[in-house]
């Protein structure tokens, strides 16, 4: 169990963000049939950009009137897509970081 208070529902067995990150680099190079990443990339920035409004709109409006699980999801749907940006866009987690 980790002695971080943020960290406490931390599973070993999920994805973390690195390895999402990963995950959707080996997709857009593989380009695997059946992939909503592919399609998501192939739709553009444009395209990308608003689902990036959507999902931080709906984790507002969870955050407001939803449970914390609720907006835990939203959350989680709206790093997915800031990550495909940052592959649309060829920024690495590096070109992120330096400004954390
Ligand atoms: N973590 C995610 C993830 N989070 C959100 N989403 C997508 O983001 C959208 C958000 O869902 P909404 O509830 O807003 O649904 P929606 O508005 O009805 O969705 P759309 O009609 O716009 O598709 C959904 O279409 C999901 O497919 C994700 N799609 C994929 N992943 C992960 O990315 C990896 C690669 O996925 P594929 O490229 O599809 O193989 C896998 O590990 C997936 O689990």
């Amino acid at each position: 169990m980790s002695k971080n208070p943020m960290m406490s529902n931390y599973d070993s067995t999920v994805k973390t963000f690195e390895e999402l990150f990963a995950e959707l680099n080996e997709k857009a190079r593989t380009r695997p049939e059946g992939s909503g990443t592919v399609k998501q990339l192939d739709a553009g920035v444009h395209a990308i950009g608003k689902k990036v409004v959507e999902e931080a709109a709906e984790v507002w409006m969870a955050a407001r009137y939803e449970t914390n699980d609720e907006a835990a999801e939203e959350i989680s749907q709206l790093l997915y897509h800031l990550q495909v940006m940052m592959l649309a866009k060829g920024i690495s987690l590096e070109d992120v970081y330096k400004y954390l």
